[in-house]
């Protein structure tokens, strides 16, 4: 028999590797093989068929960099939708990272795909502020094309940076003409509560220590901003992900909607972590039309 500890630690991976839990492929490297292969084509078809400034900075460190779809062939006051790929903090890029952009795009919505810097050459506490000065100058941006409405989205680790903005003071320092101008997230197989996270592999890089991990998990922070209140905020889950992953998005829904009524939770039927957001280059896809309700309702 296994010891206890050995076998809580196996636990903890298998629950927090969501290639585990796909029912595509028997083989959980076949999973990412499929997803990198998938993404990369319909991030490159993205770049040709959709107007796109590649390579913006919106900040001093390396990879504070976005692409902005959508050019002056959309109206300027066309809804944005940011979007923060996942990859437990240490994986994947913007460039790969483009394949919402066509079918939103044609339903009249920008799209900015975020970089970030990535660990273990940064800390995730570092991320976590990248992130809020790229929303502080998208939102400036926005306020000065005349945009109408702007969310943010992220998937899997994408979803905790969308997240965190709900815990940082700018947000409610912002002046009211540019705040007006955000709407609502939408997560996506997020994980919001990173302690568990920390005697598995995925914290090789990451090096986060329990306190840390805390500092850094949505669904253990206090929420105190009146921000929340104001937003659309919509958690949706793979019916696939593991069980830890739902009960993670359901537990951070239920935690939102104590301070708001603007909080929905969906399990989306038939995909897992991965499809859930591969899915998003399809214009007939559940999430995919849902995301375009939302941002131009
Ligand atoms: N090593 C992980 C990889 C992973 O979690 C992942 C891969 C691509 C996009 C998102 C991911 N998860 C969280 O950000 C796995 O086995 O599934």
């Amino acid at each position: 028999m296994l010891p206890c500890v050995l076998y809580i630690q196996w636990e903890l991976t298998l629950q927090y590797s969501p290639s585990f839990w796909s029912q595509r492929f028997q083989d959980p490297a076949a999973v990412i093989a499929n997803h990198i292969q998938l993404i990369t084509a319909a991030s490159d078809a993205a770049r040709k068929e959709v107007p796109v400034e590649c390579g913006v900075k919106y900040g001093p460190k390396e990879g504070q960099i976005l692409d902005l779809f959508g050019g002056k062939s959309l109206p300027h006051d066309a809804p944005i939708l940011v979007y923060i790929h996942g990859g437990y903090w240490q994986e994947l890029s913007r460039d790969i990272s483009a394949y919402c952009v066509v079918p939103q795009y044609q339903s009249g919505i920008r799209v900015i795909i975020l970089g970030y810097d990535l660990a273990p050459r940064v800390k995730l506490s570092e991320i976590v502020e990248e992130i809020k000065e790229a929303a502080e100058y998208i939102l400036n941006m926005a306020a000065k094309f005349g945009t109408r409405s702007l969310w943010f989205c992220g998937h899997s680790a994408g979803a905790q940076l969308v997240a965190m903005l709900l815990f940082s003071k700018w947000l409610d320092q912002l002046d009211d003409s540019v705040f007006r101008l955000l709407k609502g997230f939408v997560l996506i197989s997020g994980v919001y509560d990173l302690t568990p996270l920390v005697s598995t592999y995925i914290n090789n890089s990451l090096k986060l220590s329990s306190q840390e991990a805390r500092s850094l998990s949505p669904l253990l922070l206090d929420i105190t901003s009146p921000a929340v209140t104001k937003l659309r905020i919509l958690v949706a889950v793979g019916d696939h992900d593991s069980p830890e992953f739902q009960r993670q998005s359901y537990e951070f829904a239920e935690k939102l909607r104590q301070h708001s009524q603007q909080v929905e939770y969906m399990t989306v039927a038939g995909v897992d972590h991965f499809d859930i957001v591969e899915n998003l280059q399809q214009k007939d896809f559940i999430l995919t039309k849902i995301i375009g309700v939302l941002m131009t309702g």
